[in-house]
């Protein structure tokens, strides 16, 4: 997006400005006034309503929506067997040393336990798990619903006909469903809320609209934002491809940026500290080799290309460029850059396929130039991020297949977010 087109404007009241939308887009269907009688929930005073959810079970007479308590969200637990199912899942991979599902814990919320609480009287069994939103001053959030299939092996004929019923479109083309996000508009502060009603209106074209207006790109997608998020994607896609441990159906992508630094960053005239030169970062490829510190040597090998297969990543040849690099990253010194982390674990080589795939070599100097901006000093911790959530219905893999029913969804989302790179430019 162009700097001169962000206009800033000064924070205003939140419920002053806040809009829902359900079924068709532009249709505002109602405002947060009518809202507050669904909001109420008789809770302990030191808990709140999560404001911040975008989808799921809500306060409607049968089950409860999340609850807020000091930087975790409490899930109430309803449905029994869903509810055991999850805090299987999640004690089960907290627990586990294998690294597949060791490394999994690196793309959940992390996890607390379990823990009751009095609401409307009864006492509640509730999953607790860190807040993904809880460091974001106005935090976007999109829940995306991966794959065709959103119903599990122990669904009822009446569960799977209600489950096939609904995103009819979304899911069969894009292997994913949007069942809720809200967003806060850079251009006025507005938060705009969308529903499962609105999500369930979405098609293969308009779908691209929706994480659009998402990521207020209605003009323009910011770079930084799509490769932010691609790297969180890209980690979860490679897991996803060799994992044979689950099946997760109706299991969901939390996407979570600040429009506050969105807005930031447009504004800024961020300066990268460390140049990636152009008989360097240009047609041959660069290696980014991330050193944490003075122990641990790990080459990134993030090449600057991109294939629609994901980045394409080399080990770095030349001890000149591993100064270099080393240099930058010791002065830069911060062991928890998620994007350093997310690149140090991509480690695949792909040839170029196709004409989509030359078209994303010939953006490689963008890429490296963003990577570049997203590692220096002053702005090193990130802003966007994705995690999986809701594994309600997290099932052991059927003869340690694939899940391709979640990683086609994953792909495609991907795909999405790679254009968006593209026409980025
Ligand atoms: N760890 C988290 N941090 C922040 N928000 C979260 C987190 N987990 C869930 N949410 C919010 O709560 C919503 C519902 O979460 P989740 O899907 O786990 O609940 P659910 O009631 O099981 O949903 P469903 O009806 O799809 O089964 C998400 O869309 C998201 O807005
Ligand atoms: O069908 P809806 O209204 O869109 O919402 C359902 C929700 O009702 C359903 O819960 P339950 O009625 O089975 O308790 C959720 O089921 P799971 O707990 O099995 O996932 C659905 O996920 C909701 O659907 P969605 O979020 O896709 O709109």
């Amino acid at each position: 997006m162009g700097k001169s087109e962000v206009v800033p404007m000064p924070i205003q009241r939140q419920d002053s400005l806040y809009a829902v939308y359900k079924g068709a887009y532009n249709t505002m269907v109602h405002t947060v006034e009518e809202d507050q009688e669904e909001d109420y929930l008789d809770i302990p005073e030191n808990m709140q309503l999560f404001t911040n959810q975008v989808a799921g079970h809500t306060n409607d007479g049968k089950s409860y929506g999340m609850i807020k308590h000091n930087g975790t969200i409490l899930k109430p637990i309803t449905k029994q067997k869903c509810g055991e199912r999850e805090v299987q899942f999640y004690e089960e991979i907290n627990g586990a040393t294998d690294k597949t599902r060791a490394e999994l814990r690196e793309f959940v919320p992390k996890y607390y336990g379990k823990v009751a609480i009095p609401i409307k009287g009864n006492n509640i069994d509730c999953i607790v798990l860190e807040d993904l939103t809880k460091h974001y001053k106005e935090p976007c959030v999109m829940d995306i619903k991966i794959g065709r299939r959103t119903w599990d092996p122990t669904a009822t004929y009446e569960k799977i006909m209600n489950e096939e019923m609904k995103y009819q479109d979304c899911k069969r083309d894009m292997a994913f469903c949007i069942p809720g996000f809200q967003v806060y508009k850079i251009f006025n502060n507005q938060l705009c809320k969308f529903d499962k009603n609105y999500g369930k209106t979405l098609n293969k074209e308009t779908v691209t609209q929706a994480l659009k207006t998402f990521l207020n790109a209605e003009s323009a997608c910011c770079r930084s934002l799509i490769v932010q998020f691609l790297a969180s994607l890209w980690r979860i896609q490679m897991w996803a491809r060799k994992q044979r441990y689950y099946q997760f159906f109706s299991s969901s992508l939390l996407l979570v940026y600040d429009a506050r630094r969105l807005r930031e960053f447009l504004k800024a005239d961020v300066k990268p500290k460390f140049k990636l030169h152009r008989s360097t970062s240009l047609y041959r490829p660069l290696s980014l080799a991330v050193l944490n510190n003075e122990h641990e040597k790990i080459s990134t090998g993030f090449s600057g290309q991109l294939t629609n297969q994901g980045p394409i990543l080399r080990t770095p040849t030349s001890p000149t460029k591993l100064k270099q690099f080393n240099d930058f990253v010791q002065s830069n010194n911060n062991t928890n850059n998620v994007w350093q982390k997310s690149i140090r674990t991509l480690k695949r080589t792909h040839s170029f396929q196709n004409d989509y795939d030359k078209e994303m070599q010939n953006k490689k100097q963008d890429y490296t130039y963003i990577l570049d901006e997203l590692c220096t000093e002053q702005k090193s911790e990130l802003w966007a991020t994705v995690k999986m959530i809701d594994f309600a219905h997290a099932f052991p893999a059927e003869h340690h297949e694939i899940d391709k029913n979640y990683l086609d969804g994953i792909d495609n989302l991907i795909r999405l977010f790679e254009e968006f790179l593209v026409e980025s430019e």
